[in-house]
């Protein structure tokens, strides 16, 4: 549906100050630098990235918002943008790009109804793609129905919660059933609760709907809890592309698993392998693992694991792989889960489980990891 081929976008940077004495023109700053991705039918893919990261830069291109130095976009096989050397500039404007767009502030229109606020885009369509009177009202109500408003069909928008003015927003955008929902951080101005409830409900449309969306976060929860696919991006990279389980339980660098979620990092040293079973030495022992990947004995690495994939026990289990004795150093409940922060040797390891399983710090503790849990992650 979408295709983003070699997306470049460039803005002037500060001047320096001694650059600007020889009077050299600014360096430019790479928002976006040369970014490919293509979003098929049907799914929801999320541009999550650190503040700065170039995701609204590149979602604004796609809207029309911003014009790309180079590169390509197209919607359903329509193009719209082509530029850079050589290539045939193509650049349709924002308002015939015909995309659904949902931004932080919801931007309704306040001396409108909720009815007019979702009405109005169909009301000032050309007049040969407008809608009857009837057709409007019709699919006026349905997208109410659906963003669970049409009781307050005739409310004054501003009469309405920050929860149900973004969903206004949303049956705004849906209306003119756009081939693709362009959708920037459209949940960052609620508060957690509400912000937690949307982000489901959001899901459970995107699905029944089926509508094709590109949504941008700089929440790592909120990704993984919507997205078909997550691109993570880093000054203007992708660093990686994949599905969210994909993305959380193998990072294919430093940057990725830290940003996903809280990671341990325990550094080794390949010491041997044995078709997809790894040996990796450390400072504190030996860890086994499972990895597909293919690295040479002798190779410095990172062994990344997941809190949730720690276990901690009072008692020694023996015979199993990648049992390891510690100190618990602090103890943190977190409501649904307890924090354990256990000292082994150089490392603390952060292992988070079920509450029922609460150690007083300063008990010695026995920390299990299963190999197939372990991730091994290139330096760098
Ligand atoms: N109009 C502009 N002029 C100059 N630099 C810009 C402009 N817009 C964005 N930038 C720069 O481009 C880079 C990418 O910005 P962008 O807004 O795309 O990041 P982002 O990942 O969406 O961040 P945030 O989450 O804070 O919105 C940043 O370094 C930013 O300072």
């Amino acid at each position: 549906m979408l295709c983003v081929k070699n997306l470049v976008k460039t803005f002037d940077g500060e001047r320096r100050r001694r650059s600007r004495a020889a009077g050299a023109e600014p360096a430019r700053v790479f928002a976006v630098n040369d970014i490919s991705f293509d979003v098929p039918n049907g799914s929801l893919f999320t541009l999550l990235g650190p503040s700065g990261c170039g995701k609204t830069t590149t979602l604004r291109s796609i809207a029309g918002l911003e014009r790309p130095d180079s590169g390509t976009i197209e919607v359903g096989g329509r193009v719209l943008f082509a530029g850079g050397s050589g290539a045939k500039t193509v650049n349709v404007p924002a308002n015939e790009r015909g995309l659904g767009m949902v931004f932080q502030s919801y931007a309704i229109w306040p001396h409108m109804s909720v009815f007019d606020n979702v009405a109005f885009p169909l009301q000032v369509k050309k007049r040969a793609s407008r809608p009857g009177k009837k057709e409007i009202a019709e699919r006026v109500m349905r997208v109410l129905q659906t963003m669970e408003l049409a009781d307050l069909a005739d409310r004054q928008a501003t009469k309405l919660s920050g929860g149900q003015q973004q969903r206004l927003a949303l049956a705004r955008a849906l209306v003119i059933e756009p081939p693709l929902l362009l959708l920037d951080e459209p949940l960052s101005n609620l508060d957690a609760k509400l912000r937690e409830s949307l982000r489901y409900e959001l899901k459970r449309l995107q699905r029944e709907l089926g509508i094709t969306s590109v949504y941008v976060t700089h929440d790592q929860v909120e990704a993984l809890v919507l997205s078909t696919s997550i691109a993570v991006m880093k000054g203007g990279n992708v660093m990686q592309l994949g599905r969210p389980r994909e993305i959380y339980e193998n990072p294919n660098c430093r940057f990725v698993a830290e940003f996903i979620g809280t990671s341990n990092f325990i550094a080794g040293t390949v010491a041997a392998r044995e078709n997809d079973r790894y040996a990796v030495d450390t400072a504190d022992g030996r860890l086994l693992l499972d990895s597909a990947a293919s690295i040479p004995v002798g190779t410095e690495v990172v062994v990344s694991i997941r809190p949730e994939a720690v276990e901690v026990g009072a008692t020694r289990a023996g015979e199993v792989p990648n049992e390891w004795t510690g100190k618990v150093l602090t103890r943190a409940f977190l409501g649904e889960a307890v924090d354990h922060v256990v000292a082994v040797g150089k490392h603390e390891i952060r292992a988070r489980g079920n509450p029922a399983v609460s150690i007083e710090p300063g008990t010695e503790v026995y920390l299990r990891m299963d190999p197939g849990k372990l991730t091994l992650v290139p330096v760098g």
